[in-house]
Parts: C-alpha cells; sequence; structure tokens
C-alpha cells in the first residue's frame, strides 16, 4: 500500500490532478433529507469542488448525547482542489451560513454536520493531518458505523485505514461484531413526502459468518416488501383480467390489495402495467399506455379512504415520458424492466426527482429478441482483464458452480449503474433486480435464485477504473407466475401457479431477496410473511 504522506507535502495543484476527499454528513434537526440534498447542491455549485459519488442514506441511533433525534448520515466522494484546511472553510460555511447550524450542545441536534474522513492527494496517497481545527483521518471514523458502512459503499474493499492498516470493511466488520444494538443501521430509500409524511423504503441487513464459503457475507434481517401486480393490459400473459380498462373495477381490487397487504405488511407497492413486457408480446403506443395508467394513479391518490402514506405506487415502464407523466401523477417508484437500455432519457427523467425511487433490471436486448441472448458461459468471466477483476466474498469457489449467470448479471448491471451514477441518479435511488425471465431461460432463472446473495454482495472496477458495490442495494424479485414455474410443476395456465409461486417466493426471500412481485397478494403475503419469520427472524 501507498504510505500516507503529510499535508504540507500536498503537491500545488498546479498539476492537472485533483485530490479527492471523503466527507461524512450526518442530519437529525429539521427535514434531513431536504438539508442533505441542500448541502451536496452546494457542494456541486463550488467551481473547485466535484461531487463524484454519494452513498446511501442511513438512519442510525444517536452517540454521545442519546437523548435526540434519529441521525440520517451518509458519505460523498468529492473531487478537490482546495487544500484540507481550506475544505474545511467550505465544509463549515455550508453548515453554519447555509444551513444555520447551531451549536449548543456537544454532539447534540444538529440541521447538517459535514466532516472530513479522509483526504487523498492527486496521487490517490493518503494524506495525514495532525492541525488544531482539524485532522485527518477524522480520529472518531473507526468507531462509527454510521461512517464506515456509508463509506465501504464507495472506497474498494480493501482500502487500508493509513494508520491502522486494516481494511475499512475489517474494521466496520470488528463495530457489528460485538452486537451493539446501537450500531446497527436503517437503509432508507426516499419518496416522495405524501400529507406531511415524510416516507422511505426502510431495510436493514446484518453481516453474517457463512460457513460454507467461511467469509462474511450480508445478509438481509428488514420484513420483506410485497410488491403486488396490477396491469392494465389485456394481454399480460399472467393475469389479462376482462377488467384491465375499468377505471372502478381496478380500484375494487386495489380495495383489496390494501385490505390483504396491509393485514401483514406496514406498506405495499402497486405495480401499475400499462404495457405488456412479455417477451415478444405487441408494444402499444405510449399515449395507450399512459390512458391505461394515469387515470389510475390520480384515482388512487384521490381515495381519502386510504392510508395513502401506506400505499407505494410503482409504474411498469420503460418510457421515460410515461415515467415523468407517472410522476406527477403520484408514482413513488419506476420499475424499469430495461435497465435504462430501452430509453436513453429514462436515467435524465429519475435524476430529477431524487426522491423517487428506480428499479435497476437486467435483461438484454429488447421485447422481440431478448429470448434468444439467454448465453451465460463462464469463459468471458474468466478472462476478465485486470481492471475488471470481481471481488466477490465467494471469489474462491470457480464460476462452474453455476455462479456464471449472476456474475454475468452482476457485471452488465454495474455498468448501468455506472452511467445512472454518471447521469447524476443517485444511489439512494436505487435497488436491484437480476430480471427473471428477461433474456433468461428455465435453468439460468434457478440459478440467479440460487446465488441472489452474491447481488448483494458484488463488487468490481469497471474497465476505467471505477469502483462498484452493490452493499445495501435492495434486491427486487419477480418470480411469480412465470413460464420457468409452468414448465417445472407442468402447469400451462398461468393463473394457476401460485402455490408454486409460493415457495418460488419463500426461497427468493431465503436466498435475499427484499422485495418480492407478486399476482397473488392473499396468498403470496402469507409466504412472504412465513419466509419472513423463517429466513429473517422478523
Ligand atoms: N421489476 C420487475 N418488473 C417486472 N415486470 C413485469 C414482469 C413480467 O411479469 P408480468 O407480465 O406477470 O407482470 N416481470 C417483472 C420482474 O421480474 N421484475
Amino acid at each position: 500500500f501507498d504510505l500516507p504522506i503529510y499535508s504540507d507535502e500536498i503537491k500545488t495543484n498546479t498539476d492537472d490532478k485533483w485530490n479527492k476527499a471523503f466527507l461524512a454528513f450526518g442530519s437529525n434537526l429539521g427535514d434531513r433529507f431536504q438539508n442533505i440534498q441542500l448541502a451536496i447542491e452546494i457542494l456541486e455549485k463550488n467551481p473547485q469542488i466535484t461531487v463524484n459519488q454519494v452513498s446511501s442514506l442511513f438512519e442510525s441511533e444517536p452517540m454521545y448525547f442519546t437523548n435526540q433525534d434519529l441521525f440520517m448520515n451518509g458519505c460523498i466522494e468529492v473531487g478537490t482542489n482546495l487544500k484540507p484546511l481550506e475544505l474545511l472553510k467550505v465544509c463549515k460555511e455550508i453548515e453554519y451560513k447555509n444551513l444555520k447550524r447551531v451549536k449548543d450542545i456537544e454532539n447534540g441536534p444538529r440541521t447538517i454536520d459535514l466532516d472530513i474522513i479522509m483526504y487523498l492527494n492527486g496521487d490517490n496517497e493518503q494524506v495525514l493531518l495532525n492541525d488544531s481545527e482539524l485532522t485527518i483521518p477524522h480520529v472518531r471514523m473507526l468507531e462509527r458505523s454510521f461512517v464506515l458502512e456509508p463509506l465501504c459503499e464507495l472506497v474498494p474493499f480493501d482500502l487500508v485505514h493509513p494508520l491502522s492498516c486494516e481494511p475499512l470493511t475489517t474494521h466496520l466488520s470488528q463495530i457489528y461484531s460485538k452486537g451493539h444494538l446501537e450500531d446497527q443501521l436503517w437503509k432508507l430509500i426516499p419518496l416522495p413526502t405524501i400529507n406531511g409524511h415524510n416516507r422511505f423504503l426502510k431495510f436493514k441487513s446484518i453481516e453474517k459468518f457463512d460457513d460454507f464459503t467461511g467469509k462474511t457475507t450480508i445478509v438481509s434481517q428488514s420484513p420483506s416488501y410485497m410488491m403486488c401486480v396490477l396491469n392494465t393490459t389485456p394481454d399480460s400473459f399472467s393475469d389479462g383480467n376482462e377488467f384491465y380498462h375499468i377505471l372502478d373495477k381496478q380500484l375494487i381490487r386495489v380495495q383489496h390489495m390494501y385490505d390483504e397487504g396491509l393485514k401483514l405488511h406496514d406498506s405495499i407497492i402497486i405495480d401499475i402495467g400499462g404495457c405488456s413486457t412479455r417477451p415478444n408480446s405487441e408494444q402499444i403506443e405510449e399515449e395507450i399506455e399512459l390512458q391505461r395508467t394515469i387515470p389510475l394513479i390520480k384515482a388512487i391518490r384521490n381515495r381519502k379512504d386510504w392510508e395513502q402514506e401506506k400505499i407505494i405506487i410503482s409504474i411498469d415502464t420503460y418510457r421515460a415520458q410515461v415515467a415523468r407523466k407517472a410522476i406527477e401523477a403520484g408514482v413513488d417508484m419506476i420499475n424499469d424492466i430495461s435497465g435504462g437500455t430501452f430509453d436513453a432519457t429514462m436515467f435524465d427523467v429519475v435524476a430529477k426527482h431524487p426522491n423517487v425511487s428506480y428499479v435497476l433490471s437486467h435483461t438484454r436486448g429488447d421485447i422481440s429478441n431478448m429470448v434468444h441472448m439467454a448465453k451465460y458461459d463462464d469463459d468471458q468471466l474468466e478472462s476478465g482483464d485486470d481492471l475488471t477483476k470481481e471481488f466477490m466474498f465467494y471469489q474462491r469457489f470457480p464460476s462452474k458452480t453455476g455462479t456464471n449467470v449472476i456474475r454475468s448479471i452482476a457485471r452488465e448491471v454495474t455498468d448501468r449503474y455506472s452511467l445512472a451514477i454518471l447521469k447524476n441518479v443517485r444511489r439512494w435511488q436505487l435497488m436491484i433486480d437480476p430480471g427473471l425471465g428477461f433474456a433468461k431461460n428455465g435453468k439460468n432463472n434457478l440459478q440467479v435464485i440460487r446465488h441472489l446473495s452474491l447481488l448483494k454482495n458484488y463488487s468490481k472496477f469497471t474497465k476505467d477504473g471505477q469502483y462498484v458495490n452493490f452493499r445495501n442495494l435492495p434486491i427486487l424479485v419477480g418470480p411469480s407466475r412465470k413460464s420457468f414455474i409452468g414448465k417445472i410443476t407442468d402447469e400451462p395456465d398461468a393463473s394457476k401457479r401460485d402455490f408454486a409461486t409460493g415457495s418460488a417466493v419463500t426461497s427468493c426471500i431465503g436466498f435475499g431477496a427484499d422485495i418480492i412481485r407478486i399476482h397473488d397478494y392473499t396468498n403470496c403475503s402469507k409466504a412472504i410473511r412465513m419466509a419472513d419469520a423463517i429466513y429473517k427472524g422478523v
């Protein structure tokens, strides 16, 4: 590893290489999410700073001074030609001038706290600084899961702390291994505010020692979310209902989803689809897709007798303009089976709405040819060049163990992820879907389900040297009534596959899924509940 250098040795920034700094933010006063977004916006507007990437958002218990509200935390990687003390000045201005922070109790409530955690010079060498105003690396970073967890999303998993020479991931595991409840974090996915309620999807993961691999992996420990399919298309392969175009009938169906779903879950996700994504299905015009979906979204949002904050609406569309209009009508989530590949402007729409979440799904080709693209051979995975070397907790096991499919999916989704972040989509908006049935045959689908946990633990360096990992990104899976279930259970009628879907749902949760997309919300909600109790102990 590179020996750290001292701040007065930092080269003047006459050369074209900018320095890199990692900042940690925390807020527990006022509108935490808004405060954080404002702080990031001010950093982005500073000509001497670039915001390279922002971590997920986490909710954490207050440390040191415990009698205060929960914090919202995260980390930011910035590029800068400012020296440490100059950067500190900018952070202080954001805290005290822009966000009016008032420091009356040490470690007390604050609108925003913006700390410099680590600083690397233009040659990527760690910088040490021991000044009366600023110490780098931050003196308390190694005792804080709310700093190390988001930071480990942004830095290579073998990056060491310049003083301990231990990887940051090791320090984080040491915190978790103490088993202190206050160190456990909730991962938050922001949703649009409704009736004054700030809404978030919330996920908790823990690190668990895996006897099979001898490694520590990240496993989900929070209740799974149920995403109920509400197709408004006559030809959807699994529930082309005859009422697809009658609004009142659809609302009766929503009422039933609401009643059934909220018996066992705190909130339900209703996934409205106006254009079938079944392989080789006819793709209707955008105008018809809008007619089938927008009035229904508005009608759901107009129902005052429902607790709107508990109804999370997603739109199953790969069209950016449909997504935009659905967001204006009250949608919280964009469920795009194409991972932004069918419409090049989709990520631009998602980036404009940082409080709307986006399901980044894997597929290949398009609706008409994806069935011919289910080729996941091993060779390409072994021939990855150095920069795309894949770091996985299972890396010691040959891909012949059937991990070749999930590794291909992870590699291809990584490229989509990188493009989304480049277009200013925030990591906190994203969840991942391996796309069962999309450019995958029956055998592939089973391998994907079996190796879902790899997706949670996947990381790699992209060809241009960017490090990406999927730590803390929720996994959404849609096995419901799909043809691979029909083939295995010899059931040609999709609407009769719900019992078998229940067992697929249980397996998906057992292998690490966080959100399950299903049709039979009455029975599958029970399968989800049982699987959560068995596999997650929740
Ligand atoms: N995120 C996500 N969305 C989806 N939308 C449609 C279908 C096709 O199933 P349907 O035609 O029964 O809705 N499958 C998925 C899926 O697996 N994941």
